[in-house]
């Protein structure tokens, strides 16, 4: 890994962008330990765990023959991205610039099933129709801001990938579904979950089977990118963390070796209550600029304190704290603005 590489994964530590990463355990020993970043994203000098997740990473990385791919998951669940997604979206063409291959997995599979993980509540399901409306718009929308970034900073558009795991899941038999993927889970490990405890025993109890077998498709994902594009690296938003652990398990068990993975969560957008953005209808801020939408970008920008505002600029732009701390905040509502909107339109 080249040292320009590497500076990029450790700014990307220092503006606050990653949240955990899951590497493997002592080196190359047995297992996986994940390292929590605590520190609040505006107090960026050095702390303990800071300076040891760096160092894990480092180790990892040096243990790396390939530059490794990275991959991210959007399940097609709207016609359009939001907000939410962008600081995913932020760190995979961060990584593109440095050099590293990114693919954006549309979950054309998964999104049928649909993810507990990050949800209170049983999902409305969502028609074939609507699945493939909503898979072409996501492959679109993504295609096109990996292409307008891979312009404005001359990457080569080769870097980026954009796939769906459709293209591996229409082919398998149920033979390879139950030899390959299922017959590696233990149901002691899936309903020790923190979310299928939850679902399990919150008021509603409608947890329903396709939810609680997700996790064994987003895992294959992993193992599948990992031996065809060499994709050793899974982001999420923090509320993918789940997964991301128990499909590096599932990797690890499937290879009989232990690979060189490493998982990373992005801190999630909130609103000014703690709210997840995205969560409900009416907290949405879509990137699509043309779908209807109770709040656009610039309104949400504009309502939230000037410590988020700086901390959301840290994600979605390249200016230095410094520079956004002696900016007003209407100065940094522009260069969000001024980052974003060229992407988007
Ligand atoms: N589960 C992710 C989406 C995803 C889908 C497939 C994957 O392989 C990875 C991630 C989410 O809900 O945000």
């Amino acid at each position: 890994m080249t040292a320009s590489r590497m500076k990029c994964i450790h700014q990307m530590i220092e503006r606050g962008m990653i949240q955990c990463i899951t590497v493997p355990e002592k080196k190359m020993g047995k297992g996986r330990v994940t390292i929590r970043r605590r520190t609040p994203d505006l107090r960026l000098e050095e702390t303990k765990q800071h300076r040891h997740l760096l160092k894990i990473f480092d180790t990892f990385s040096s243990v790396q023959n390939n530059t490794p791919a990275y991959y991210c998951g959007f399940d097609p669940t709207a016609d359009s991205l939001h907000l939410g997604h962008m600081t995913l979206l932020s760190v995979l063409l961060s990584l593109a610039k440095n050099g590293f291959p990114v693919i954006a997995l549309i979950g054309g599979v998964t999104a049928k099933l649909g993810d507990p993980e990050g949800k209170d509540e049983n999902r409305v399901l969502i028609s074939h129709q609507q699945l493939e409306k909503n898979s072409i718009a996501l492959q679109e929308q993504i295609t096109n801001i990996f292409q307008r970034y891979a312009d404005k900073h001359n990457i080569d558009s080769s870097s980026f990938s954009v796939l769906n795991n459709k293209e591996w899941y229409s082919t398998m038999t149920l033979d390879q579904y139950t030899d390959s993927i299922a017959s590696e889970f233990k149901l002691v490990d899936m309903f020790q979950r923190a979310v299928v405890k939850s679902r399990l025993e919150g008021k509603d109890r409608d947890m329903r089977f396709t939810e609680f077998v997700y996790q064994t498709f987003q895992s294959y994902d992993w193992l599948y990118l990992y031996k065809h594009y060499g994709c050793s690296i899974q982001v999420g938003g923090h509320d993918q963390l789940g997964n991301i652990e128990d499909g590096y398990d599932f990797v690890w068990r499937s290879l009989h070796q232990l690979p060189t993975l490493a998982g990373v969560t992005v801190p999630l957008v909130v609103t000014e209550d703690g709210q997840k953005l995205g969560k409900t209808a009416t907290n949405v801020v879509w990137l699509d600029q043309s779908k209807a939408s109770s709040m656009s970008l610039e309104q949400y920008l504009a309502g939230i304190s000037r410590t988020d505002l700086i901390s959301l600029s840290l994600k979605l732009t390249n200016h230095s704290i410094a520079e956004l701390q002696n900016t007003s905040q209407s100065g940094i509502l522009e260069m969000i603005l001024e980052e974003i909107m060229p992407l988007l339109t």
